[in-house]
């Protein structure tokens, strides 16, 4: 058996990345399962600018992001994007869309032909429009499987 699984065809074992923002902790418990899980690198989103510990302030900072369609800059750079062929992506959902910070990671690198396994946290909304913000932003990537884990499943309110 073992010589007819060694003459099989098989690819290398591309990497996997772990990639995600997080504002009040939801989605950081969630990508810390998976990366127990499945021990691969991780890597936090930080913006330049740091988001208010307000909620109110937060609310509105979106808002305006949102509106104006700003992407906000980010401090979080990968350099060996090129190392990896799947990225497993993690965000909040932000008035039923992916975070901005997310939006601005996706935007800044050409994710053409990796596999995206996109997870969300979100109060009840579900995915929402966040995985359709995905394909607009990674059109050439293929969107494998998608997670969305209520909060309230984590045990927060
Ligand atoms: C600005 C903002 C907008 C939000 N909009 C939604 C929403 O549209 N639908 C929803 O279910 N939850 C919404 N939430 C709740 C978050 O998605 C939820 O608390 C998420 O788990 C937060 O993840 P985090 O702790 O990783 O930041 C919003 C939270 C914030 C701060």
């Amino acid at each position: 058996v073992e010589d007819k699984i060694d003459s099989l065809p098989h690819s290398e074992p591309g990497k996997t990345l772990i990639v995600y923002f997080s504002w009040s902790g939801h989605t950081q418990t969630v990508a810390n399962i998976i990366h127990e899980l499945i021990g691969c690198d991780m890597v936090e989103i930080e913006p330049e600018e740091p988001y208010s510990d307000e909620y109110n302030e937060v609310v509105d900072r979106f808002k305006n992001e949102r509106d104006n369609h700003i992407l906000p800059a980010l401090r979080t750079k990968v350099e060996n994007m090129d190392d990896y062929d799947t990225l497993i992506i993690g965000s909040p959902i932000w008035g039923g869309l992916l975070s901005s910070p997310v939006k601005s990671f996706l935007s800044g690198y050409d994710l053409s032909g990796k596999k995206i396994l996109p997870f969300c946290t979100h109060g009840g909304s579900g995915t929402a429009q966040s995985v359709d913000n995905i394909r607009k932003l990674c059109p050439h990537a293929e969107i494998l499987l998608f997670m969305a884990v209520k909060l309230q499943t984590l045990g927060m309110k």
